[in-house]
C-alpha cells in the first residue's frame, strides 16, 4: 500500500496560469471601498504559497517490535502456529485469541498501550467465526485505523474468481492470504504488514496532530470533500456556529454560503473571499473573511479547507459583520489583509482579549442600519464615518456662516485657542530664525527659580482690611482685584494660605506644616510674571478661588477625597506658573526652547506642570510633599499634573465632550430626520461617579471651568479680565509683527480689534456649553446667569460702537464696581506696562 502523502503543489498560480475562477487567475487584490456598490467584495488570493506538504519528520515512525494478534477458533491451529513462529523469527511478539469477543476485548484493553500492528483472522470457518463481522467490529473500534487486518482463506476461495478479494476489502481487511504452514511465507507477510502498519500509524498520528492544532485555533476551520461534504470542523466552528459535525449539517452549503463556496468549486487552489455563516442560535448570518485551499494528492481535489476569521463574542451575540457592515467596510482591515504576515499579526491581535470600545460602537451602529429606513441609514453612516477618524475630539468650527463671515475676531480667537496647528509656519521657515524672547517677558528657557528681590521673603502679615477681604474668600463675587491691590501684587500667597491652610486644611492631608506651604505658595507666585497683564499670579489666585468655591459644593464634597481636593487647589495655584504671556503657538513659531523641549505639543501646560514639581522638589523648605508616602505622593503628583494638563485649550472639546457624555443622558429621543440633536434637553446622571475614571473627568472639568471662569463672574470682574486678556493678546501680536513672526491672531490688533465681539465669540463658543454642563453638575446656576448677562452687555456695547480697550475702560467707569485700572496689575517693582491708548 502506498500511503505517501504528498499534497500537490501547483505553483503556476503565480504565473497566472492556474486553474480556478477568473478572480483567482487574475490574482485580484481588494481595494478599500469606493462605494458599497463598486466595492470589491471578493479578494481572491494567489499570492500566498499553496498549502505546504506534511513534513517527512511528521510521518516518521520509530521502528518497534512487531505485535501480532491471531484470531483462530481452533485451539491448536497449525496455521496459527506458523504465523506466530514467523513473528518470533522477525523479532516480534504474537498472541492468539479464539473468538471475536476476545479480539475486541484485547483491543479495548490495550487501546492505550500495545495495539497490535497486525491481526490475522481465520476466515476459513464461517460457522464458528464470522470474519466479516469481526473486521467491521474491529474497524468500528477507536484507534484501529492503522491496524493491518489479514484474512486467512482457503485456496479455493482465493481462486474462486477475480473479485473474490472484494468482500474482504469491503469489510475492512487490508489483505487476504491463502492458508499456509510456511514460516517463510508468513515471515514475508508479517514484515510487509508491519511496514504498512507503521506508515499508517505515523500518518494517522500526523493527521490527529493537525486536527488538534485546528481545534486550538480561534479561526473557524472546516474541511470538506470535493462535494463540500463536511469531514471535519474544529472546536471554534462548532462552538460559534452551534453545530457539531456529528449532529449538524453534513453539507457546507447548509450552514455557509457566499463567494468562498463558489470559489471552492471553481478549481481555484487557494483563495480568499467572504463567507456567510449561519448560526444555529441566531437568524442573522455573519459575513467574515475566509481563506480556502484545495488539497489533493493528485491533480484532483480530495479535501477543501475553509479557514474563517474568528467572530468576536460580541459579534456572535449581536450579529456584527453583517453583509451590510462588511460592504461598508467595517471589517475592512481584515478583509483587505493582503499578505500572510499582516494577517498573522491581525490574527494575533484578535487572539488577545482586546477590543477598543470604538470598534464595538462602530459595529453596533453598522448593525443598526440593517433594515433601517434610508434616512436613518444615512445618519448612522455619517456618524460612523466621523467615528472612524482618530481625531474624535478635535474641535471643528461649527458650520455657522454668520460666525465665519461676520465675525472674524471670534473666529480668530477661537481658532487660536483650539487649534493644534501653528499658523503660517511655512512663511516662518522661509524667513529663518528670529530672536524669540520678548524684552517685556522674562526668559523661559530655564527652570531656574527666579527671585524678584522685592517679592521674595514675604512677611505674611495681614492688615485688618486684608483680613476682612480674605474672610470673603469663598464668595463668587470675591474682590480679586482688591486683593491684588492690597497685597501689592502678591494675591496668590495670601489667598492661598487663607484657603489652603485656613479653609481646607490641606496641611493635614499633605502632612506638612503651614510654613512649608507658605514657602511653596511664595515660590510659585514668584515664578508668575508680574509683567503679564493677564497670566500673572492674580489670574492664578482667581482660578484658585474658583476651585475653592467649587469644592464647597455638595456634589464635590461627597465625590472628592481630601487629598484630591488638596491636589486641585495646588494645581489651580500653579497651573500657569512661568507663563510667558504668549501662547504655545507663539513659542512654537518662535522655536522657543520650551517648544523644542516639548516637541510643540502642549508646550505651556507641560512646562507649568514640570516647573511646579521642579520648584517643589528642589528645596526641602518648599517641598510640601516631603512627608508623603511614595504611593500617596505619586497619586497627588498624578492628580496635579493631570489637572494642569487639562487646562490646555486645544483639548477643550475633548474634555467637555467626555464629561457631558458620561454625566448627561439625552432625556428624549431625537426626531428621525433631525441631525441637530444638540438642542435636546440633557438630564444629569451622576451614577457614573462610582467609577474612578469618571471622577478624573470631574476634576479636569473643575479646573477648566475655573480657568475661564472670568467670563462667568459678575460683570465688573468679567470686564476687567477681558481687558487684561485682550491687552496680552495685543502685546503678542505687537511682538510677532516686530519680530517678523507669523501672527497667530491677526484680528487682535489693538488698533482694530473689537473687544466686545471677541467676548461674545468667547462666551458663545467656549463658555456657554461648558458652564451649563458644569453648573448643572454642581448646582451653581449663577455661572450661566453671569455668562448670559455678560454676553448681553457685550452685545449692548458692540451695538453702541464700543471696540477698543479705551472704549471698554470708559464703559467700565460706568459700572458700579470697581474703578477700572489704568495700568497693569500693581506690581512691586518690576516692569509696569501702560496701555498705549492712555
Ligand atoms: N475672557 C476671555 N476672553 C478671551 N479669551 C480668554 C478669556 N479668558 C480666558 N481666555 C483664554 O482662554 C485660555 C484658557 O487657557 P490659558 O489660561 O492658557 O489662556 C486663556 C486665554 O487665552
Amino acid at each position: 500500500m502506498d500511503f505517501e502523502m504528498d499534497v500537490e503543489v501547483d505553483n503556476d498560480e503565480n504565473t497566472g496560469s492556474s486553474s480556478g475562477s477568473p478572480g483567482a487567475r487574475a490574482g485580484r487584490r481588494s481595494s478599500l471601498a469606493l462605494t458599497p456598490e463598486d466595492e470589491p467584495l471578493v479578494d481572491v488570493a494567489n499570492r500566498s504559497p499553496p498549502p505546504a506538504n506534511i513534513p517527512n519528520a511528521m510521518l516518521y515512525s520509530p521502528p518497534e517490535p512487531l505485535e501480532l494478534l491471531c484470531v483462530f477458533p481452533e485451539r491448536a491451529s497449525r496455521v496459527c502456529a506458523a504465523a506466530c513462529a514467523a513473528v518470533a523469527r522477525a523479532g516480534g511478539e504474537a498472541r492468539s485469541v479464539r473468538s471475536a469477543r476476545d479480539t475486541l476485548e484485547a483491543l479495548r484493553r490495550d487501546s492505550d498501550t500495545k495495539q497490535p500492528h497486525v491481526i490475522v483472522v481465520d476466515a476459513r470457518q464461517p460457522q464458528t467465526l464470522d470474519a466479516f463481522l469481526l473486521a467491521r467490529a474491529v474497524r468500528g473500534t477507536k484507534n484501529t485505523q492503522h491496524i493491518i487486518l489479514i484474512a486467512v482463506v482457503k485456496k479455493s476461495v482465493y481462486l474462486k474468481d477475480d473479485f473474490a478479494v472484494l468482500p474482504y476489502l469491503d469489510a475492512g481487511y487490508n489483505r487476504i492470504m491463502v492458508e499456509t504452514l510456511s514460516a517463510t511465507a508468513w515471515c514475508a507477510e508479517v514484515l510487509q504488514s508491519r511496514a504498512a502498519a507503521s506508515a499508517a500509524r505515523a500518518q494517522i498520528a500526523a493527521v490527529a496532530a493537525l486536527a488538534a492544532a485546528a481545534d486550538r485555533c480561534r479561526d473557524l476551520i472546516a474541511v470538506t470533500d470535493e462535494q463540500q461534504k463536511i469531514l471535519l470542523a474544529n472546536k471554534s466552528w462548532s462552538k460559534v456556529l452551534g453545530w457539531r459535525v456529528e449532529e449538524g449539517p453534513k453539507q457546507l452549503s447548509d450552514t455557509a454560503g457566499g463567494e468562498a463556496l463558489r470559489l471552492a468549486t471553481s478549481g481555484a487552489r487557494d483563495w480568499e473571499a467572504p463567507i456567510t455563516l449561519r448560526r444555529r442560535t441566531t437568524p442573522d448570518p455573519v459575513l467574515v473573511p475566509c481563506r480556502g485551499a484545495a488539497i489533493g494528492l493528485t491533480k484532483s481535489t480530495s479535501h477543501v479547507v475553509f479557514v474563517c476569521e474568528p467572530i468576536h463574542a460580541l459579534e456572535t451575540e449581536r450579529g456584527r459583520g453583517s453583509l451590510h457592515s462588511i460592504r461598508r467596510g467595517s471589517l475592512d482591515v481584515r478583509s483587505v489583509a493582503s499578505d500572510g504576515l499582516r494577517r498573522t499579526s491581525l490574527a494575533k491581535l484578535q487572539g488577545l482579549p482586546l477590543e477598543a470600545p470604538i470598534t464595538k460602537v462602530i459595529s453596533l451602529l453598522s448593525t443598526a442600519t440593517e433594515g433601517a429606513p434610508p434616512s436613518t441609514v444615512a445618519y448612522i453612516e455619517r456618524a460612523v464615518d466621523m467615528l472612524r477618524t482618530s481625531e474624535l475630539y478635535s474641535p471643528q468650527m461649527r458650520d455657522d456662516p454668520k460666525m465665519r463671515v461676520e465675525d472674524p475676531i471670534a473666529t480668530d480667537l477661537i481658532g487660536a485657542l483650539l487649534s493644534r496647528e501653528q499658523v503660517n509656519t511655512n512663511l516662518y521657515f522661509m524667513q529663518g530664525p528670529t530672536n524669540t524672547l520678548s524684552s517685556r517677558r522674562s526668559s523661559n528657557d530655564s527652570t531656574v527659580v527666579r527671585s524678584q528681590t522685592n517679592r521674595s521673603n514675604i512677611k505674611h502679615k495681614t492688615t485688618g482690611q486684608l483680613r476682612e477681604l480674605l474672610d470673603t474668600a469663598l464668595s463668587w463675587d470675591f474682590e480679586i482685584f482688591k486683593l491684588e491691590e492690597l497685597t501689592r501684587g502678591r494675591p496668590l500667597a495670601h489667598l492661598g494660605l487663607a484657603l489652603m491652610a485656613g479653609r481646607f486644611d490641606i496641611c493635614s492631608a499633605l502632612e506638612c506644616d503651614e510654613r512649608t506651604l507658605l514657602h511653596w505658595l511664595t515660590i510659585v507666585e514668584t515664578n508668575y510674571h508680574a509683567v503679564n497683564t493677564y497670566h500673572n499670579s492674580t489670574h492664578a489666585a482667581d482660578v484658585l478661588q474658583a476651585v475653592a468655591y467649587f469644592l464647597e459644593k455638595d456634589r464635590l464634597k461627597t465625590v472628592l477625597e481630601p487629598l484630591e481636593a488638596a491636589a486641585a487647589l495646588l494645581a489651580a495655584a500653579a497651573h500657569d506658573v512661568d507663563h510667558p504671556g504668549t501662547s504655545s503657538a507663539f513659542l512654537c513659531n518662535a522655536r522657543h526652547p520650551l517648544a523644542v523641549l516639548y516637541n510643540d505639543v502642549s508646550v505651556l501646560e507641560s512646562h507649568h506642570a514640570a516647573l511646579t514639581f521642579k520648584l517643589t522638589l528642589n528645596d526641602d523648605r518648599v517641598n510640601i510633599f516631603k512627608n508623603l508616602e511614595r504611593d500617596t505622593y505619586k497619586q497627588v503628583r498624578h492628580n496635579v499634573i493631570d489637572m494642569i494638563l487639562a487646562t490646555e485649550m486645544t483639548k477643550h472639546f475633548e474634555h467637555l465632550a467626555k464629561f457631558v457624555n458620561v454625566f448627561y443622558a439625552k432625556s428624549s429621543g431625537s426626531k428621525e430626520d433631525n441631525m441637530h440633536t444638540d438642542q435636546e434637553p440633557l438630564a444629569l446622571d451622576t451614577t457614573a461617579l462610582s467609577l474612578p475614571e469618571n471622577v478624573v473627568l470631574v476634576k479636569r472639568m473643575m479646573i477648566k471651568c475655573a480657568d475661564v471662569s472670568n467670563a462667568s463672574r459678575p460683570q465688573k470682574f468679567a470686564f476687567e479680565w477681558a481687558r487684561r486678556i485682550a491687552e496680552e493678546y495685543f502685546l503678542q501680536t505687537d511682538e510677532e509683527k516686530a519680530k517678523d513672526l507669523p501672527v497667530v491672531m491677526p484680528m487682535f490688533d489693538r488698533a482694530t480689534c473689537s473687544i466686545p465681539r471677541s467676548q461674545i465669540g468667547f462666551i458663545d463658543y467656549i463658555i456657554m456649553d461648558m458652564m451649563e454642563a458644569w453648573a448643572g453638575f454642581i448646582d451653581m446656576p449663577e455661572l450661566v446667569n453671569h455668562a448670559r448677562q455678560n454676553h448681553a452687555r457685550w452685545h449692548e456695547l458692540d451695538d453702541a460702537g464700543v471696540t477698543t480697550l479705551a472704549d471698554v475702560r470708559r464703559a467700565q467707569r460706568h459700572l458700579a464696581l470697581p474703578a477700572p485700572t489704568t495700568t497693569n496689575p500693581p506690581t512691586t517693582g518690576t516692569t509696569t506696562t501702560t496701555t498705549t491708548e492712555e
